[in-house]
């Protein structure tokens, strides 16, 4: 297992978190026709230590500059930054030091083996090589029998675990994932999210970047999301999911409605032959009611299913009201 406590970093039990965001913003200048584009306005939030974090919101909304600029790669306009208790202006070498990046793109020399492939990283991080555990690292993404394969040779599951070895080389108590799963099938989406856990498990804090609302509510302690530069939420995943309202009934009926049902507390009521599905606010209606104003417009129910809201319906409330 993957161990965060090195001597640099001891996992003392302590509130302060892993993560520091004050009032961060960017803007990137105007270039050529296009206009200046304020990418982040005044951010703040704090990302706990040993948990999965995840930070949501649609394309565009700043997810990447945020993470950009922690790992140093995009200079903010203002605002503070501090990673481990480094601030990034400050003490930017300790602050680097805490933190590993999983970049999106797949990026090493493919002609390096994978073992090759840690030894320079944690060279480049200036590891001592007694200090080094590429092997260990390799066993914990799962690939220890690929040590000496070339990089080229390794299956795109096999290429982003490395990518993760790569990212922890210098053992760094916080590891942040870009979008971890993006276009990856679904066996591999569920190793990815193994080997989150197991990282997070043996202590290491995970913060992570999804478009997938299924992932983050499965994997995530804490979700944040961003939508246009802004902070709208920021919240234990429970008690986000929890904020769902609606509730969704697929009536069959005997045949079809000539028009969709209306009730103040329907949100949505769609027609589909001999199928009504109807969302409803669950704080003002409930099923029998659903059920006895369709039995009024004088047809017959013959199933039912219900489907609680999930996160996908409060992301979808909140990014539109925002
Ligand atoms: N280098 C840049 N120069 C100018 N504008 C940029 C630059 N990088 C990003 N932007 C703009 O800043 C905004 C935020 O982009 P960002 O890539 O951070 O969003 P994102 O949430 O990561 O989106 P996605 O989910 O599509 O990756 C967008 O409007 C984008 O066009």
């Amino acid at each position: 297992m993957l161990s965060p406590a090195t001597p640099h970093h001891p996992a003392i039990i302590t509130d302060e978190p892993a993560i520091r965001i004050r009032d961060l913003a960017k803007e990137y200048a105007a270039t050529g026709k296009s206009p200046a584009k304020r990418a982040l306005q005044g951010v703040s939030f704090d990302v706990p230590r040993g948990q999965i974090f995840g930070l949501l919101g649609p394309n565009g909304a700043g997810k990447s500059t945020l993470i950009n600029t922690l790992a140093g790669l995009v200079l903010k306009s203002s605002g503070t930054v501090e990673i481990w208790g480094h601030d990034i202006d400050t003490d930017r070498r300790n602050a680097k030091a805490a933190i590993g990046i999983v970049p999106q793109e797949i990026v090493f020399d493919p002609f390096f083996t994978p073992i090759e492939v840690l030894d320079i990283q944690a060279g480049l991080y200036g590891v001592p090589k007694h200090l080094r555990r590429s092997m260990d690292l390799l066993k914990a993404v799962h690939l220890a029998d690929k040590a000496r394969a070339y990089s080229r040779s390794l299956s795109g599951g096999m290429k982003r675990r490395l990518l993760i070895a790569k990212a922890m080389v210098h053992t760094p108590p916080v590891l942040v994932l870009d979008e971890p799963t993006a276009g990856v099938d679904v066996e591999l989406r569920r190793q990815l999210w193994e080997l989150v856990s197991e990282l997070n498990a043996g202590g290491v804090t995970v913060v992570l970047t999804t478009h997938y609302l299924e992932e983050a509510e499965q994997l995530c302690d804490r979700i944040a999301i961003i939508n246009h530069g802004q902070l709208i939420t920021n919240k234990p995943t429970r008690e986000l999911v929890g904020m769902a309202r609606e509730k969704v009934v697929v009536l069959t009926l005997d045949r079809p409605l000539a028009q969709a049902p209306q009730h103040p507390a329907f949100l949505k009521a769609v027609l589909n032959d001999r199928q009504v599905e109807i969302t409803y606010n669950k704080d003002r209606s409930n099923a029998g009611e659903v059920l006895g104003l369709v039995q009024a417009m004088g047809v017959n129910i013959i199933d039912v299913s219900t489907r609680e809201a999930d996160l996908e319906d409060v992301f979808v409330r909140l990014t539109a009201q925002s």
